[in-house]
Order: C-alpha cells, then structure tokens, then sequence
C-alpha cells in the first residue's frame, strides 16, 4: 500500500481562505484545493499558482490548485468553510446571516456531494449559527462538523495579556467559552500566566480591560481595516485546528461543537473547550462554573439562539 498525501479543500478564496490555503501549504499538511465563485479572468487558479510558485523559495512540498469547480475536491478528507460575505464597519457579525445562510447551504451541498467522508471546520460569520446549518444540511455526524472560534478569541486574550505583561505570549493560556459574539465568556479563573493564575498578577482593572478588548476583538481590527476583517489569525487558528485533526493530535482547544445537554444545552453549536484529534471532536470537556460565569455564558447562548431563531434551511 502506497501512503497519499492529505487532501484539503478550502472553500472560499478570499482572505481568510487564501491565507490558511497557503498556511496549510507551508506546513505540509496535505495538498490544497482552493475553490471560490467563478469570476473575471481566474483570480482562484491565479492565487493558487502564485502560492505554488512560492514553494521553491519556501522549500514546502504541497500541491496547490484553484478551481469554481466542486468536483475538483472530490474525496478531500478536510474542508475548510470561509466562503460568504465579511462585515463592514459599523455592522456586528449577525447582521450577515440571511446573505451567508444561502452561500454555506449551497456549499454544504457540494461538500455532501463530493466530499462525503470528510470533516469539516466553518469559518464564516456568524460562525455559531453557520456551523449548524452546515451541520443540518451535510447531515454528517456531529463530530466532523466543527466551527472556529475559541482558538482565535483565546488568541486575541493571550495577545492582550503578554503585552499588558511584556511576558512572552507562549506563557500565557486563556481560557474563551461561548459564542463567537460580543458576549462571549473569558473565564479569567482558569487563565494563567506561566501556571499563575491571572487573578494574582493583574488588577481587576486590568483584567476587566483585557476581556472587554477580547470580547470586542474582531470589530476592533473591522474598524482598522476600514474594509473587510481579520485574516491572519483567523486563518492561524484554522489551521491550527486542522493540524490537530490530521496528525490525530488529541489537543484540547476551543471548538464550537453540537451540544446534547453539555454544559446544559441542546440542539446548538457554541463553542466549548473539546479534544480535537483524528476524529474530529472526539469529546466535550464540561468545566464547573461559577454563577456569575454560568449567567454570563446563558446570555451568549441566548444571543446564538436569537440568530439561529432567523435561520431558514436549518429548520427544514
Ligand atoms: N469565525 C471566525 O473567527 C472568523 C474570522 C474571520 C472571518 N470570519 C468570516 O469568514 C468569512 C470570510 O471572510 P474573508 O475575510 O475571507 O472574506 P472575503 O470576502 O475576503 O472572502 C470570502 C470569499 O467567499 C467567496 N464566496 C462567496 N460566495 C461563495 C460561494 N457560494 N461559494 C464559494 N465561495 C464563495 C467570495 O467570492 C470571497 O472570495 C466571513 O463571513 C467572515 O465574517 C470568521
Ligand atoms: O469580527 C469579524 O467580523 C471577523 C471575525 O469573526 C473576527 O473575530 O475577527
């Protein structure tokens, strides 16, 4: 038997996509197939092949290809969902649910269709919502439908607190619960500093600053860009999920997941502390919380439940 390289696909060539095709490209994780809406000239197979011809300089072994056409991710055993509409200014992620709600059924379709054993991670706003109607729609099994958030949420906290500390960021671990939203939960006690626990080496100012910064990350970086929204680290994250999955690496990270009762909620995806390995999400690891913290994550869960409540196709 001959081993084969991975194959990836990731669906929507825009920013976050192109970004994490080359990321996954640079780490060897499998060959990359980048698949976007067919538009003037081929700006998808351009990209592709500009990445490709970065590899003799990088010294990275991956085939890099760019395509409208879903056939072409036929068999892929990870897909990468970041197709649909990014927010403007002024605009909060929900406000793209209708637009986006269309675009992941129709891709959810193709990757039923051609990519049936696949697993996959959804990127697209607003994540949460857009999770489960990819989960609805492929009517694959829970633990291959995954979306991202709490890798990038936990990113941004550990990004504030090294700095607030001028400590290096690979001591700092944080600890994001609940919806990719501006309520979303930072659990400040299970969050440490070189094993310190951040309660003792921060002032409740301080701390208070850095959730609320959290919480309010990715339209800070909106109003930066002035168009379209964060790529870099959101493709980092991705990317670091999909290497956890490939290499069956057991890592507890942040995943938004379907829950059965976890946490003491059904029938939604939010995103909880999982054991991402080669079966996808292969557990949900429930943490006590505090009252304030369990208040704290309803109300995140009430904000995800108020969009889930607009959804069209998930309902069908
Ligand atoms: N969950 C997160 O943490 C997180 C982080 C960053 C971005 N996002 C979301 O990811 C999405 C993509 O962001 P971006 O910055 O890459 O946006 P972008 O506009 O740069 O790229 C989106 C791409 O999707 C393509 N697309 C649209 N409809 C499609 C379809 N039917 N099939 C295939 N491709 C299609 C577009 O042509 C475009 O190239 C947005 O919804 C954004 O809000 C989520
Ligand atoms: O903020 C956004 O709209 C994009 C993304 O969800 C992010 O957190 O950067």
């Amino acid at each position: 038997m001959a081993f084969t390289r991975r194959k990836i696909a990731v669906i929507g060539a825009g920013f976050t996509g192109a970004t994490a095709a080359l990321m996954l490209a640079q780490k060897e994780l499998g060959d990359v197939v980048l698949v976007d809406i067919p538009s003037q000239g081929n700006p998808t197979k351009g990209k592709a092949l500009d990445m490709l011809e970065a590899s003799p300089v990088q010294g990275f072994n991956a085939k890099i290809t760019g395509t409208s056409n879903y056939e072409d991710i036929q068999d892929a055993d990870l897909v990468l969902i970041t197709a649909g509409l990014p927010r403007k200014p002024g605009m909060s992620r929900d406000d793209l649910v209708a637009t986006n709600e269309k675009i992941i059924k129709e891709v959810s379709e193709n990757v039923k269709k051609y990519a049936p054993n696949c697993y996959i991670i959804v990127l697209s706003n607003p994540v949460d919502a857009m999770t489960y109607v990819c989960y609805k729609t492929t009517g694959f099994p829970k633990n291959r439908v995954i979306g991202q958030s709490g890798v990038l949420d936990t990113a941004r906290f550990n990004t504030f607190v090294a700095q607030e500390l001028n400590v290096s960021i690979e001591d700092i671990s944080g600890f994001v619960l609940g919806g990719h939203g501006d309520d979303m939960v930072p659990l400040v006690r299970y969050s440490y500093a070189g094993g310190i626990p951040l309660e003792k080496i921060l002032s409740p100012e301080k701390i208070k600053a850095i959730v609320e910064r959290t919480r309010k990350g990715g339209g800070e970086i909106v109003e930066l860009l002035g168009q379209g929204s964060a790529y870099y680290a959101p493709a980092a994250s991705m990317v670091q999920m999909a290497e956890a999955i490939l290499k069956d690496k057991k890592r507890i990270l942040p995943a938004i997941a379907y829950l059965e009762g976890e946490y003491g909620y059904s029938d939604i995806y939010l995103g909880v502390p999982t054991i991402l390995g080669g079966n996808g999400i292969e557990s949900i690891i429930e943490i006590p919380l505090e009252d304030e913290e369990k208040t704290a994550l309803d109300q995140s869960v009430q904000s995800v439940q108020n969009v889930m409540a607009i959804l069209v196709s998930a309902k069908a």
